[in-house]
């Protein structure tokens, strides 16, 4: 089946508005996870180059072109940047694809996230000209006061590979809608669409310094600008284990991070369920969209036992009609993992679950048919017990463990069986059951009869292991990128 090209264009490091090469002139190959071949490269920012981007994105800060700009004049540029990534949505989604290995569908619902969000932070930018000052009355007639939001002033921005440009507009459209001067430091595994953004920026005039993007690896050039003394905050999405690096190297410097880390999402089924084939098709999706490269995929099947056979027979059914293909072909529903050492980590985990005497279902290897790149075929995993590693840590992979329950106080115990906190899926037409799993519940979101659907203003995050701070809505303006000041007047 035709695959379509397209070229990926070569890029230096973006800063202060124009493309730089590194200081020391490293980059860093791009490897496809479809093909396992060298299909480009991005340049490898260091210490020297985040030093540079953290006095441009100082001066932006001092200018009046960015400094003293309202919300309404920075919500232009957000929607200026909406209006490009549309513009480029083909071209960005194909590059997306080949970068990280999600099907073009997924790519292409992506982008148009992408677009959706910098269009709902600059609707929010321009409401914050009016909430800028806040009277506070003191019932004094001797001190008088306001309180004042400002930005937060120049924020560090690093992020994951498996939404590459989506994750990094979650944090970019609200840092610049609240007026902060960001740089970006995206994944070295997924960079592409990232620099693109770059372009965007300055095609549409984005004052220099407001945005700098480095691309690099984390120790190299996510960790300098952690340390830096003048980046004035840290909004990290990643793993758990960077997280704890970052929040470790920000303490030194009393500096606020916020952390949207890893899960382990559980989708409880119930025996009351309407629809099988619905629960079975939104189960799949669940798991396996992205290839299974979501931090908020509910890998976690907890199933009652009174349906527990028909429904793993009628899975099986399912997954048989799981295309997996190169990411660009049509109809692909499943590509190859982002690279071989998140392949390796993957099959690992198998491997381990067998050796501790998990079954697996189906699944669990390569699959025959595509000799080359990291593919893994959808994995069920059974016969699983809490102390295996299968249950408790997070796979990132096209994996699902199942386990059983009979009464809803033992699937409430299974479900948070969890050092995280991210998401839970309930599947029952009992209402007044999926309220009390929302009490229940020990995670910041919370679906019923679905699973993943996320919304731009509705706040993204977790608890416990999957970190704190929010993405998304109005909090992360007002909780992560704005300060708060009063005058006594
Ligand atoms: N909670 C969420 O919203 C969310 C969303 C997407 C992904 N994730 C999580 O992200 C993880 C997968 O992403 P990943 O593999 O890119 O994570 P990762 O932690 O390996 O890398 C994330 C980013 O951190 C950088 N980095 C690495 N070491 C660093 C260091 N010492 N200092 C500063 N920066 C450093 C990397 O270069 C990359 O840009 C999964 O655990 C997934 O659950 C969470
Ligand atoms: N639906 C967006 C999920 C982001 C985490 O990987
Ligand atoms: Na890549």
């Amino acid at each position: 089946m035709a695959i379509p090209n397209v070229r990926i264009p070569s890029r230096q490091l973006y800063i202060d508005g124009e493309w730089r090469e590194p200081v020391k002139k490293n980059r860093i190959p791009i490897i496809s996870p479809a093909t396992e071949e060298i299909i480009g490269e991005i340049p490898a920012a260091t210490e020297e180059d985040v030093d540079i981007a953290v006095e441009a994105a100082r001066r932006a800060l001092a200018r009046d072109d960015w400094g003293s700009t309202t919300g309404a004049q920075r919500a232009k540029y957000l929607r200026a940047i909406a209006a490009k990534i549309l513009e480029r949505k083909s071209e960005l989604a194909k590059l997306e694809s080949l970068d990280c290995g999600k099907t073009l569908f997924e790519a292409a619902w992506d982008m148009d996230d992408v677009a959706a969000s910098f269009e709902y932070y600059a609707d929010l930018a321009e409401a914050l000209d009016s909430k800028r000052k806040t009277p506070v009355d003191l019932h004094l007639d001797s001190f008088k006061t306001y309180v004042l939001r400002e930005p937060l002033g120049v924020v560090g921005l690093i992020t994951p590979w498996n939404y590459p440009l989506l994750m990094a507009t979650w944090k970019v459209a609200p840092a610049l809608a609240a007026g902060c001067a960001a740089i970006l430091k995206p994944s070295e595994l997924a960079s592409i669409t990232c620099l693109e953004l770059g372009e965007i920026c300055r095609e549409v005039g984005l004052p220099p310094g407001a945005l700098n993007i480095l691309t690099g690896l984390g120790p190299e050039a996510g960790a300098p600008l952690v340390s830096h003394p003048h980046v004035d905050k840290i909004a990290f999405t990643g793993s758990g284990a960077t997280g704890v690096k970052i929040m470790t190297a920000a303490a030194q410097l009393v500096k606020p991070v916020t952390l949207e880390l890893g899960g382990k999402s559980p989708i409880v089924v119930f025996d009351d369920i309407d629809n099988l084939d619905l629960a079975v098709e939104w189960t799949l999706f669940g798991c396996f969209a992205n290839a299974g490269q979501v931090c908020s995929a509910t890998s976690r099947l907890i199933l009652q036992e009174s349906i527990a056979s028909e429904f793993l027979e009628r899975l099986l059914l399912w997954i048989k009609n799981i295309k997996i293909s190169d990411p660009l072909e049509e109809d692909c529903k499943l590509g190859p993992i982002v690279s071989s050492g998140q392949y390796e980590k993957v099959l690992k985990f198998i491997s381990k679950a067998k050796d501790e005497g998990a079954t697996i279902l189906c699944g669990g290897e390569r699959p025959q048919h595509m000799k080359k790149g990291y593919y893994v075929q959808p994995t069920i995993i059974t016969d699983v017990n809490t102390s295996m590693e299968i249950w408790k840590e997070e796979v990132f992979g096209p994996v699902l463990c199942v386990k059983t329950f009979k009464t809803e106080e033992e699937a409430i115990e299974l479900a948070n069986d969890t050092k995280y906190g991210l998401a839970s899926a309930i599947m029952s037409k009992d209402v007044e059951r999926c309220e009390r799993f929302t009490k229940a519940f020990q995670t910041g979101i919370i679906w019923f009869n679905c699973s993943q659907p996320t919304f731009t203003q509705l706040p993204w995050g977790g608890r416990k292991r999957s970190g704190f701070g929010r993405d998304l809505g109005e909090w992360n303006i007002s909780k992560c990128f704005l300060v708060l000041k009063w005058p006594q007047i």
